[in-house]
């Protein structure tokens, strides 16, 4: 078993996505930066610059974060991802645990890059792991060690919300909670564009619309009730609140936000079937 503090994670690619789970890893402690490796090829990359800045090790080769990490996360662009595992292929050996977070890639074409029996999981993260607040997702590939998913979860669940699931699900997760928090920062742009148009300063109507989010948020998961219900309890008979929502229901509001996750399943399931 991998002791916390020394367990050494290596992203392939340090993106935004790399980038916020390594500062979320550190602030939870569960590694420090001296562990934390991560690779992009090109020389005057942004992104390598940012990842040192945090304290981590950085490299142009992709082989070397294999070679110097326990856990090895797949964090490029998900076209890229057959070109970095060929090439890392004849580095990766049996105590290696591959971790793929891109979108829409299933673990079989995953293995199939890669030597065989690797260990491989596929997760499916979002960035509010970077404030430790993130949701994510994760399924096993088939030589994966009953270990290998106590060790993801306890990872992912240092950052957030974990949970496992049957990998014919990732995609719709992708649909959810991977590009879920794009749709709640619109609505909270718009949130406060409504509250600036009645007259609410600019930066009080920004924290007043993430509040709420935080708060509503947190009544769903802490109190455990039915959401639709929560909602009554706002809605006064004849208040102001049921004049809104009657707004947003006859404008499609739910629907909108159904056929949104839909279409993000549909492009992550569709990225799957090109890789
Ligand atoms: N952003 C999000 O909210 C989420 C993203 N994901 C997944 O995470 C993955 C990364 O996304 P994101 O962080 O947004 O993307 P970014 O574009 O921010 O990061 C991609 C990184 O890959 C690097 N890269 C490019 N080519 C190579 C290569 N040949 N070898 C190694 N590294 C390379 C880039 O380097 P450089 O540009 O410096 O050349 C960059 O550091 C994607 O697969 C995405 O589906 C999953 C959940 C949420
Ligand atoms: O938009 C994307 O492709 C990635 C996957 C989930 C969130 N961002």
């Amino acid at each position: 078993m991998i002791k916390e503090k020394t367990l050494r994670i290596g992203f392939i690619g340090c993106g935004k996505m790399a980038q916020a789970l390594a500062k979320g890893f550190i602030a939870s402690g569960i590694t420090r930066s001296e562990n934390i490796i991560g690779s992009s090829p090109r020389i005057d990359s942004m992104f390598i610059e940012e990842f040192s800045a945090i304290g981590c090790s950085t490299t142009h080769e992709n082989a070397q974060v294999v070679e110097q990490a326990d856990v090895i996360i797949v964090a490029t662009k998900p076209p890229l991802v057959p070109k970095v595992l060929t090439e890392i292929n004849p580095v990766v050996n049996s105590d290696n645990l591959i971790v793929s977070i891109a979108m829409g890639i299933p673990l079989i074409n995953l293995e199939q890059m890669l030597p065989r029996k690797t260990r491989v999981i596929r997760v499916m993260p979002n960035t509010p792991v970077l404030v430790r607040s993130g949701a994510s997702v994760f399924s096993c590939g088939t030589s994966t060690r009953s270990e290998d998913a106590t060790l993801t979860k306890r990872l992912f669940t240092a950052v957030g919300l974990c949970e496992e699931v049957p990998e014919v699900l990732i995609d719709a997760c992708t649909g959810l909670s991977g590009s879920g928090p794009a749709y709640m920062y619109i609505a909270m742009e718009a949130l406060a564009d409504g509250g600036v148009k009645m007259g609410i300063p600019r930066d009080l109507a920004y924290k007043l619309s993430a509040q709420t989010l935080i708060g509503a948020a947190k009544m769903v998961l802490e109190t455990g009730r039915h959401p639709g219900a929560l909602k009554d309890d706002v809605c006064s008979p004849a208040g102001s609140t049921i004049q809104a929502v009657y707004f947003l229901e006859k404008s499609g509001f739910r629907s909108s936000l159904m056929e949104a996750v839909q279409a993000a399943t549909l492009k992550s399931k569709q990225t799957g079937r090109k890789e």
